[in-house]
């Protein structure tokens, strides 16, 4: 069985391209992720962060292009990759019909664990997500926020090494923000790496080590926080790589007065 290299970058992407008919939504992209970083990725609506992320773990299959994870190639190794990346979807349907409890199980035993150690560790995610009152609840009548946090729990019962989360703080209550970030630093501190999208620019400044600045479905900067950003924060940097900025003040009829 072919094996993971931990001294190996986390995840490595290599011209990775993907078209939907006429739109190049991915066009050649190279990305390094180091091993152990809090890695962002960021770039403006359609910019192609989802689709590079959905084929960077296994469930878009790009039209070109190599993506490994420790050195295993994700596409020619799909399953045992996937042992070693968790990943919250922006998009995908959860199988909401069943409870808290129950989806965050069938995520472990889909992993092949016990089902001992599934309900340890189930029991251990609900409590860490503030969801033990919810967990018999079905993840249907769940708030956005609750969906967010059971998917995360969703990704996490495996123990991954590499987690790549598209969007985890998007309708989360700031409370439940911060517990997440704090998870989330706490894996990186044990040596994982934590890849995010996200639009929250304070947030990814504070949050992430190294980042990468994507629009149109190519990289425009990548490498760390404070390279990238330079001498401005990182919201400026940013809209100064991607334009686009409007001053006008919309149209007439929207005004009051
Ligand atoms: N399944 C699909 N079929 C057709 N076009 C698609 C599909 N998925 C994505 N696209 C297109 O590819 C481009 C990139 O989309 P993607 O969802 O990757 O962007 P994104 O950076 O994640 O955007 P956002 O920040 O708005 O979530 C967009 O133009 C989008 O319309």
């Amino acid at each position: 069985m072919p094996n993971i290299k931990v001294s190996s970058p986390a995840l490595e992407i290599s011209g990775l391209t993907k078209r939907f008919g006429e739109k190049l939504a991915v066009n050649s992209v190279d990305l390094v992720v180091p091993s152990g970083s809090f890695f962002g990725l960021v770039g403006p609506n359609g910019a192609g962060k989802t689709t590079t992320l959905s084929m960077a773990t296994g469930l878009l299959r790009p039209d070109a292009g190599t993506v490994s994870v420790h050195g295993l190639d994700v596409w020619t190794n799909l399953v045992e990759s996937k042992r070693h990346i968790g990943v919250l979807s922006d998009g995908v349907r959860l199988f909401d019909r069943l409870t808290g409890l129950q989806l965050v199980t069938y995520a472990g035993l889909l992993s092949g664990m016990e089902r001992s150690v599934v309900a340890e560790r189930a029991a251990d995610l609900l409590d860490l997500f503030d969801l033990e009152a919810a967990s018999g609840t079905l993840v249907v009548d769940y708030s956005a926020g609750m969906t967010k946090k059971i998917a995360l729990a969703c990704a996490l019962i495996h123990a991954p090494q590499v987690l790549v989360l598209d969007e985890p703080f998007e309708s989360v209550d700031p409370v439940s923000g911060a517990n997440i970030r704090n998870i989330l630093h706490g894996f990186v501190e044990s040596g994982g790496t934590v890849i995010v999208s996200s639009h929250a620019m304070d947030l990814v400044q504070r949050m992430c080590d190294h980042v990468a600045v994507i629009a149109d479905g190519r990289v425009l900067a990548s490498g760390t926080t404070d390279d990238v950003r330079g001498d401005s924060s990182l919201e400026d940097r940013f809209v100064e790589l991607v334009g686009g900025r409007r001053h006008g003040k919309g149209p007439e009829w929207l005004r009051i007065s």
